[in-house]
């Protein structure tokens, strides 16, 4: 049985999967390991670092994953899927070993102090953890206040298939911090909710343990901070207040790009708070590998827990938030108009507020009660934007524009993917921007059939749901084509 067994199937499912599916699930494991097994088939042994992973690796693409082994093999190929044997104890060796390294290299970090049985030399893993030199004064603590938004909870945040796998992951974390998935990355889109699942997070953790040191922070402010601690030289203050916290909750962290102090300063706040079991939760509009301006040693610390990305909701969910945010208004809104504002309005959750208390301050001022005809009027500049007349041949330039090919390839018999999916793309704009029938459309792409058309609507639909950079660039582009 080839060695490369494992890779070829990697390059497969990167081909057929959404690219940030393949980079979530995929991309992060290690090489399989390939045996033959004495009944004549292969036994492919795939190491995934935590139950979160294995349940969903299992779940969702173990079946595929056989299939294309088998195939990629000529002959029948057996998965099993088995934990990485390596929390906690080789964990705490691994962050201190980061940490060793980070303290030699680095004067500042002196005041660190290693504790455990880090030099006992017997031979058993190293354990080792960091602490500040300076216990917080209790000004510092004062200071530290958590900055939770107590709206922001578990409560009040609807559950979708968008948010399924970063919602179950940060309840998990939130009922057992500092265990499994450290850190905890989160990514997605703006206003899909990300700043709310954190902060249900620490309020849940509150609620349990009130004495928990939980700070929540955007990385801005964090950035602030370390500035003004280096103006003061004051990296004590810093550490003391970084490193001594049980949950630190840090939101965009994209916002560190190319700031090297900045990021030197959370690396070392990073590896004290892993060290010490404190959980780390981020979010960022990237999964790690995508963050630019951000060094590696970051990034694939970032990689080292658990990420999950949250999705733009699809219809059903944001007809449930908006019931339950009109409800919490004490307003009812029915059905109907929530479908219609929903269809209306796809592009995020903040979008979905802003539609709805405009509806709401309508409905108040003018004494009426909610209907469709009522949301209309609330909404019609909105829908008057988008319902602007778009053409296909506009969207066809457009896009061709947007993915630097020549408009002409839209009408072409061209099929390799650069130009196919600009194509299908272009496609599925005309189908959801205009009023044109798919063999109309399949006309004006060349005189494409309308099945053509279809496959491409559905797909490029599909894909949307899944993949945040796709969903994206076709955000871009729609708010192109209106104006
Ligand atoms: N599933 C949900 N249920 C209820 N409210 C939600 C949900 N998702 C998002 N929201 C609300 O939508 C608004 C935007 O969400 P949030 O600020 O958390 O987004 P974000 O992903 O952090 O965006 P950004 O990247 O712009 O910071 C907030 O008011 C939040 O409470």
């Amino acid at each position: 049985m080839t060695a490369d067994l494992w890779q070829r199937g990697c390059e497969r499912l990167a081909a057929e999967l959404p690219e940030q599916q393949f980079n979530t699930w995929i991309r992060p494991l290690p090489a399989a390991d390939v045996a033959d097994s004495e009944a004549g088939d292969a036994v492919v042994t795939l190491r995934v670092p935590n139950r979160f992973k294995l349940d969903w690796i299992r779940n969702q693409y173990a079946g595929r994953i056989e299939a294309l082994l088998t195939e990629i093999a000529g002959k029948p190929v057996r998965l099993e899927i088995a934990l990485a044997q390596r929390e906690p104890e080789q964990r705490l060796a691994v962050n201190g070993v980061g940490s060793v390294i980070s303290i030699n290299s680095r004067p500042q970090a002196l005041s660190q102090v290693l504790s455990g049985q880090a030099t006992n030399g017997n031979g058993h893993p190293a354990s080792l953890s960091v602490v500040p030199s300076t216990p917080p004064s209790p000004t510092q603590r004062a200071l530290a206040t958590n900055r939770l938004n107590t709206n922001l909870t578990f409560d009040t945040l609807v559950p979708g298939r968008a948010n399924q796998m970063a919602r179950t992951a940060a309840l998990h974390v939130a009922g057992a911090p500092g265990q499994m998935y450290n850190p905890l990355f989160i990514y997605g889109g703006v206003g899909l909710g990300k700043t709310h699942l954190i902060h249900a997070v620490g309020n849940a953790l509150l609620a349990d343990k009130p004495d928990a040191r939980i700070l929540y922070l955007h990385a801005e402010q964090f950035i602030t901070d370390v500035v003004k601690n280096y103006q003061r030289k004051t990296f004590d203050e810093l550490k003391a207040k970084y490193h001594s916290l049980d949950l630190l909750l840090i939101d965009d962290v994209q916002f560190f790009a190319g700031k090297e102090r900045t990021q030197e300063e959370f690396f070392n706040a990073f590896e004290a708070l892993l060290a010490k079991r404190a959980h780390i939760i981020m979010t960022s509009d990237t999964y790690p590998k995508g963050l630019v301006d951000i060094d590696e040693r970051l990034t694939s610390r970032f990689d080292a827990g658990l990420t999950v990305a949250i999705e733009p909701p699809e219809l059903e969910m944001r007809v449930a938030i908006l019931m339950r945010k009109a409800d919490a208004e004490g307003a009812t809104m029915p059905e109907d108009v929530a479908f219609f504002v929903a269809k209306n309005v796809r592009a995020n959750v903040r979008e979905l507020e802003g539609a709805l208390r405009k509806i709401l301050a309508y409905s108040r001022f003018s004494h009426k009660d909610i209907n469709i005809q009522l949301a209309r009027e609330a909404l019609k500049d909105l829908l008057s934007i988008q319902n602007r007349q778009v053409g296909v041949e506009n969207i066809q330039k457009t896009v061709a524009d947007f993915y630097k090919i020549k408009v002409a390839d839209m009408y072409s018999k061209k099929r390799p993917a650069s130009i196919a999916r600009p194509r299908q793309i272009a496609m599925y704009l005309a189908k959801e921007m205009t009023q044109k029938s798919l063999p109309e459309i399949g006309e004006l792409f060349g005189g494409r059939d309308h099945t053509t058309v279809l496959h491409a609507v559905r797909k490029i639909a599909a894909e949307r749901q899944k993949n945040t950079e796709l969903n994206q660039q076709l955000h871009v582009l729609e708010q192109t084509l209106k104006g």
